[in-house]
């Protein structure tokens, strides 16, 4: 083999990295991730000094050889210079099959390591675009799943990379030998019983020997899809905004009077915008049907993987699915702080009380107990009568709090009457003085 690959390689990385300095590579140790750190490195000591590269090594437990590999990574590293990091993380084999929870298990770990500024770089290529490509197009997947991966992509706060992209496999190869990279080879790779090993290895050899630039025409659909995809996104970023409110609910009156392609267009953006997975078609159409569209009393809801969409007063929203908490009681030591569920704040006690006032929180105070209660959080208390069911009912109404949060708010009785605990609404009042109270605080029963 020439020296034409490498250079050839350098160059393109060079590119693809463009203004980009703070590398992290997910490196694997097989031969695509070897190729890109390999090139990385040859990059930042021959051309890129200011490159600052690391390699990130994300340890599954899944194969009997993973502590192997750790070890084969650590070392190609050791060997070029590069800090190396492994990150353990635990597989959910329940979470949708193992591949997909293995990458979300990898892609958590990638987001909680990555610091300011850093890009991640994975070593995807041509020939990777091509199976995911056709995984989409068994999926009936519309232009959005068929865009495949994206070269240059942000999400969740990170810039993520794909300099190999538009890159064969027989390329890196060539680079890998040329090189005398070593690279690790997973076992799971050769089991057909997965869907891409199964294109990779039985169906897409014969369709590249059929067609030589098979990989090639499939990328570029992609591509066209994305482009497709990207014009979508600017001609209706406008009218998402004008329908979107501060709290990020739809409305459905302005969706009403839409067609109903560009009805369906809007809510997948505004969905995928809230970070819920992609509907499929008839999912999008059981959104709009039976929760949009569904009686003013009705509490309809579709879920999508661990969100649900709901609606309340003309509004769609997205919400985390989550367990309702029935009349649950806090228990609060008040030598400590009590952090309120759902990111709502906390609540400090100015002084440390004794053992007799500590324990006695879940019943109304006596009349001679006397605490000093600071509360931290920024937001409304709203007092309101004395019963109960009927107070709470109330108050939900005025505050504009939609049914599935009414079991997830904490109640707090002070004084002998019910409050909502701040912090989920805007503010109307709120205690910034200190209060001597003993605070009592409830879940209230939906
Ligand atoms: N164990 C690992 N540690 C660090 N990085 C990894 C690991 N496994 C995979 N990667 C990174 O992810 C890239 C894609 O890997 P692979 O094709 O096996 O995953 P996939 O799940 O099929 O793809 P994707 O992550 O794009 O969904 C690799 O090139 C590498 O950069």
């Amino acid at each position: 083999m020439n020296s034409k690959p490498a250079t050839f390689l350098l160059q393109h990385l060079h590119n693809k990295i463009g203004d980009a300095r703070k590398l992290c590579v997910a490196f694997s140790g097989g031969l695509d991730s070897s190729v890109l750190l390999a090139g990385l490195a040859e990059l930042r000591d021959n051309a890129l000094p200011d490159i600052r590269l690391r390699a990130l090594h994300i340890h599954h437990g899944l194969s009997r050889f993973a502590d192997d590999w750790v070890a084969h990574c650590q070392t190609f590293c050791l060997q070029r210079d590069i800090p190396f990091s492994v990150i353990k993380v635990q597989v959910n084999a329940q979470d949708g099959g193992i591949e997909a929870a293995a990458r979300t298990a990898r892609y958590q770990a990638f987001s909680e390591s990555l610091t300011a500024g850093e890009v991640l770089l994975t070593a995807q290529h041509l020939n990777d675009q091509c199976e995911t490509f056709m995984l989409a197009l068994k999926r009936g997947s519309g232009p959005a799943g068929l865009s495949a991966m994206s070269a240059d992509s942000s999400a969740q706060g990170y810039r993520l990379l794909r300099p190999l992209l538009d890159l064969s496999r027989n390329q890196l190869e060539a680079y890998a030998t040329q090189h005398q990279l070593a690279w690790i080879e997973d076992d799971s790779n050769r089991d057909s019983r997965f869907d891409r090993n199964f294109l990779r290895l039985d169906i897409l050899p014969d369709l590249y020997a059929r067609w030589p630039h098979f990989a090639q025409a499939t990328a570029r659909s992609a591509l066209l899809c994305a482009e497709q995809e990207a014009l979508l996104d600017e001609l209706l970023s406008e009218s998402l905004k004008t329908l979107t409110d501060q709290q990020g609910s739809l409305s459905v009156d302005g969706l009403r009077h839409v067609s109903a392609v560009r009805r369906s267009a809007l809510l997948r953006r505004w969905l995928g915008a809230c970070g819920a997975r992609m509907p499929s078609r008839e999912q999008l159409q059981r959104i709009w049907d039976e929760v949009a569209l569904s009686r003013e009393d009705a509490q309809a809801q579709l879920v999508l993987g661990k969100m649900m969409v709901r609606r309340f007063r003309q509004r769609l929203y997205v919400l985390p699915e989550r367990q309702p908490l029935k009349d649950q009681i806090l228990c609060w030591d008040p030598a400590e702080k009590l952090e309120l569920p759902d990111g709502l704040g906390c609540l400090i006690a100015d002084h440390v009380l004794t053992a007799q006032t500590a324990d006695c929180l879940i019943r109304q105070p006596r009349a001679d107990e006397k605490i000093t209660v600071r509360f931290q959080v920024q937001g409304i208390i709203e007092k309101v009568g004395r019963d109960r069911a009927r107070q709470a009912k109330k108050l939900w109404s005025e505050l504009g709090v939609p049914p599935w949060e009414r079991d997830r708010i904490p109640l707090i009785y002070y004084n002998d009457q019910l409050m909502a605990a701040p912090g989920w609404f805007t503010t109307r009042q709120s205690l910034t003085e200190n209060n001597e109270a003993l605070w009592r605080i409830v879940w209230s029963a939906a």
